[in-house]
């Protein structure tokens, strides 16, 4: 099984709100809470991939990122490596460019069972770091 790369996009502002998204309901992982963010295209670095997934699905420029964590998943039908980048400098503001709901959530207030089970343990790091 061939491994697809995902860039993962933790934006979050000054109030420490991280703005996160809702998969569509016939997507992969659909109705699950996302990070914003996707994957990662032949020649991009796991940072251009963000960069471009930011800009496409929120709308945002971002100016600079921190790798957090990566992580591997191996789900039914696909193996996924992660790379969590954590964003707190970028132009604009986000939105649902893509229709998708959308809202901000307080860091300590996040819930693994709201995302897909991939993200447990970024999410268990983030509330651990609140
Ligand atoms: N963006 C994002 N994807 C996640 C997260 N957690 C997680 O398991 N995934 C999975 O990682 C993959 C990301 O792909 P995506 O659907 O966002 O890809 P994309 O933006 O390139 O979309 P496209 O395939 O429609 O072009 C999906 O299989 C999704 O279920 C997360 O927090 N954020
Ligand atoms: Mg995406």
């Amino acid at each position: 099984m061939n491994i697809r790369t995902i860039a993962v996009g933790i934006i979050r502002n000054a109030q420490h709100q991280i703005f996160i998204a809702q998969r569509p309901a016939d997507a992969h992982m659909g109705g699950f809470w996302e990070f914003p963010g996707g994957k990662m295209e032949a020649g991009e670095t796991p940072e251009q991939a963000l960069i471009r997934e930011l800009l496409e699905e929120t709308g945002i420029k971002v100016e600079r990122v921190e790798l957090l964590a990566t992580s591997q998943h191996q789900f039914a039908d696909r193996n996924m490596a992660f790379y969590f980048f954590l964003v707190e400098d970028w132009q604009g503001t986000p939105y649902g460019k893509e229709g998708q709901p959308v809202r901000w959530c307080p860091q300590a207030e996040l819930r693994a069972d709201e995302f897909p089970p991939a993200n447990a343990s970024i999410i268990r790091q983030l509330i651990a770091a609140t």
